[in-house]
């Protein structure tokens, strides 16, 4: 009978518009100053349910005007005395995406949403969420303080405040614990994690799950729910259940975020904000979590993540110095791909691919290599297939040993071996083989896009797709357009990586693209320090501290020596002498003892065995670098961590600068989004860009300034001139920095 009367979504939509619009003119209120624009809406439905809808687009997020909305909403439920329960939605199929981010940058205007939470718990007629698409931070928070929660099957829930350095301050601490448990609620609260509807159900987070409609089935709810009492459903009432092991639980939890926080903040904050609410009443569990709010909502930290936030989605919105741009440039669909070479990065790749629903030809010459290639690919598909609940994309892949097999692709990704020879001589067949028009793009970690495009027909169609190992896991990719790449292939790689589940970064073609090119002072610097008296642990140990999940030397080793190695024989750095420019063999002359790393069982540190994962400090190591230093004439000095940092970072950021004033990458946050997906920059400082800004770029031009008077045989360590003109700009906030870098006699 009820649903019998109730509208379908879109008719649904246009009642509450048209609701919407009476409800204006009978509150009188004036619609130019905006006030409706961000708002929720109500309407009334199946006769005694008030129906508030959050409007907010893109995610509903609860700023000052839907916070004011949702409060005299309320207000007017509980005082027509037709209405007898409430429901809460969100338009669009989105419930809430959390509080506005945006919002944080300013001065906090508007309702704060602690109080406004608790005024819909304490509501004397029953309220349900009817979560739709998603409820996360203070989305998921607004819920918990509503009595009654349902959700429909493909919502995905969860409070991920840690991830923008909070914390959830609207009672996320103190009600999921008191609903889920400790246990989950300490999971949940220090990761971040989004669960399913169907895991929301199993914990207790929601109390019913629907297929079908959900503001329905709410709304079903709230009718059969209307004049009950709802003692029980008050989270901030219940008792938090505290099992006998739960001391040891905070315990366990604290080592873990300390672990593997690496120096962030919010992860502790959030064990103390749960252990507040395990321990403490309500009200007292409240102020705690205010208090570790407040610390947390001002550091640097936050505004780091935040930051790296805003930059992950800014990257899509690309362009390049010759104009072409995201909103202007469309890519063309892409159906059938194929991919070169089936190593370790040409298997992740056709995973990635396969995963992604596009149909795949994989090519490998040899026959062998081919079955081996099918076989682990295969694994990793099921593998991937399982812990999503999906069946495995193996149908999506056919395999050849012929490349003719590409003949009728839309687009080729090759995969090949780092080798400009045999790139060339791949792309020249392709070029030759392909139908007219396919994309031809190249997986390199820094070889010339545009030497490479000059072997095709077409070097329009050609871009380079710089994948991260493993590449069907890892989120980064660069997409590295040359001199002549057209504005669709850039579009249509940058759609691809999207495809992919990647985020994608446009930027231009040099030696090493953005990352790579960072990487080598950083690296050249971390081996000047250990001829003049470092050793790897006390350069990684530093680095370590700093947020890297693994410094320098032990990352060498995992990756392995020789890679390094052999790019820069193939340079010819190796056999060439540094006369101006110094120039550390050390990483060579390790190479030429067979000290490859890990894979080796020694590298800058020892293992166990080959393949050992443990390392260890190596007294061997430390007596060749004595020598070294003897035989070269360095005099062992003592190096603190201070310097290290400076030394290795600063040279870093500096070569940022350098590719900000060469137009590589079109802004700073372009940069930092490749450091902390793609190098593990610590997400909590921001990317190299960022905390530059926060050190104070005056302080990093002086100790670039110090340095390189020390040592002017290191170039990298010369102050780029981006910086300096930034310093005698006034030091500009970094997203003001490109109006300079674009205007070179700008004065902010
Ligand atoms: C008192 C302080 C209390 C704080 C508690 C909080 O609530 S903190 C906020 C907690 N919420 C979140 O962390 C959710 C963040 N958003 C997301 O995870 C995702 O955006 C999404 C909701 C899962 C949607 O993902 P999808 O891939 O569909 O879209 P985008 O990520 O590209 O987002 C679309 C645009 O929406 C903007 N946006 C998203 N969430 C918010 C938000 N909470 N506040 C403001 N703006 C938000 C996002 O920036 C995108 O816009 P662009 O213009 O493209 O940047």
């Amino acid at each position: 009978m009820i649903f019998g009367r109730y509208p379908s979504r879109d008719k649904q939509d246009k009642a509450i518009a048209v609701s919407a619009k009476k409800f204006r003119s009978a509150v009188g209120s004036d619609t130019s100053n905006g006030l409706f624009g961000n708002m929720a809406l109500y309407s009334r439905v199946s006769g005694s349910v008030g129906l508030i809808t959050l409007q907010n687009p893109p995610v509903n997020a609860l700023s000052a005007v839907v916070r004011q909305s949702l409060i005299d909403l309320m207000d007017r439920a509980l005082s027509e005395p037709e209405v007898k329960s409430v429901v809460i939605c969100g338009q669009n199929g989105k419930f809430c995406g959390g509080a506005d981010i945006k919002e944080f940058r300013s001065d906090m205007t508007g309702p704060p949403l602690v109080p406004m939470i608790d005024r819909l718990e304490l509501s004397s007629k029953p309220v349900v969420a009817a979560i739709e698409g998603v409820a996360l931070g203070g989305g998921l928070e607004l819920a918990l303080g509503c009595h009654y929660r349902v959700a429909h099957s493909k919502t995905r829930l969860g409070l991920p405040e840690v991830t923008l350095g909070l914390l959830p301050g609207a009672g996320g601490t103190q009600r999921l614990p008191r609903l889920v448990g400790i246990p989950a609620a300490l999971e949940l609260i220090t990761t971040g994690r989004h669960v399913t509807a169907a895991e929301a159900l199993q914990l207790g987070l929601v109390d019913f799950v629907t297929d079908h409609n959900t503001i329905e089935a709410a709304v079903k709810l709230a009718l059969s729910v209307a004049g009950k009492s709802l003692d029980s459903r008050r989270i901030s009432t219940c008792k938090c259940p505290r099992p006998p092991y739960a001391d040891a639980l905070f315990e366990e939890a604290m080592q873990r975020v300390r672990r593997s926080a690496r120096g962030a903040i919010a992860p502790v904050a959030c064990v103390q904000a749960v252990h507040a609410a395990a321990t403490l009443p309500f009200a007292r569990g409240m102020e705690q979590e205010k208090q570790l709010m407040a610390t947390l909502f001002t550091s640097g930290q936050a505004r780091a993540l935040q930051y790296q936030f805003f930059a992950q989605r800014a990257v899509s919105r690309w362009s390049t110095p010759s104009g072409a741009r995201w909103d202007t440039s469309k890519p063309r669909p892409v159906h059938k791909v194929a991919v070169i070479g089936l190593g370790t990065m040409g298997r992740g790749i056709t995973v990635a691919l396969a995963q992604a629903g596009l149909s795949v030809v994989a090519v490998e010459t040899h026959e062998k290599q081919l079955m081996e290639a099918k076989r682990v690919v295969s694994g990793m598909l099921e593998r991937g297939a399982k812990r999503l609940g999906a069946p495995p994309a193996l149908d999506k892949i056919n395999y050849s040993c012929e490349i003719q097999a590409v003949a009728d692709v839309d687009l080729v990704i090759e995969a090949v071996f780092e080798d400009m020879v045999v790139k060339k001589t791949v792309f020249r067949q392709l070029s030759a083989i392909c139908k007219p028009g396919t994309f031809l793009f190249t997986n390199t970690s820094g070889l010339d896009i545009d030497e490479l495009a000059a072997q095709t027909r077409n070097p329009e169609l050609v871009v380079g797709m710089h994948f991260f190992a493993p590449a069907h896991v890892m989120k980064l990719l660069e997409v590295v357009y040359g001199r002549r790449s057209s504005s669709q292939a850039v579009a249509t790689a940058m759609k691809i990586g999207k495809n992919m589940d990647k985020i994608s970064v446009a930027v231009g073609n040099c030696s090493g693209f953005v990352g790579n090119r960072m990487l080598r002072p950083y690296l050249d610097q971390a081996f000047f320090l250990l001829e003049e008296g470092a050793t790897p642990e006390l350069v990684d140990q530093a680095l370590e501290e700093f947020g890297f999940a693994m410094g320098v030397f032990r990352m060498s080793d995992l990756s392995g020596l020789d890679i390094g190695w052999k790019v820069r024989k193939a340079k010819e750095m190796v056999s060439k002498t540094h006369q101006d420019c110094r120039y550390s063999p050390l990483g060579d002359l390790l190479c030429e003892r067979g000290r490859f790393g890990q894979k080796t069982g020694r590298g800058w540190y020892q293992y166990d065995k080959p393949g050992g994962r443990v390392a260890k400090p190596d007294p061997w190591l430390h007596s060749f670098l004595e020598k070294y230093r003897a035989q070269r004439g360095f005099v062992a000095r003592r190096i603190d961590h201070q310097e290290v940092l400076e030394r290795c970072l600063y040279a870093l950021i500096n070569e940022g600068f350098r590719i900000l004033e060469d137009r590589i990458a079109s802004g700073p946050e372009d940069i930092d989004v490749i450091y902390v997906l793609g190098y593990s920059w610590p997400r909590h400082r921001g990317g190299p860009m960022f905390y530059a800004q926060m050190v104070g770029l005056s302080r990093i031009l002086e100790k670039l300034e110090y340095y390189h008077q020390l040592h002017l045989d290191i170039p990298s360590l010369q102050p780029c001139s981006l910086l300096r003109k930034l310093v005698a700009n006034g030091r500009p906030p970094i997203h003001k920095w490109v109006e300079v870098i674009k205007n070179p006699h700008s004065h902010l």
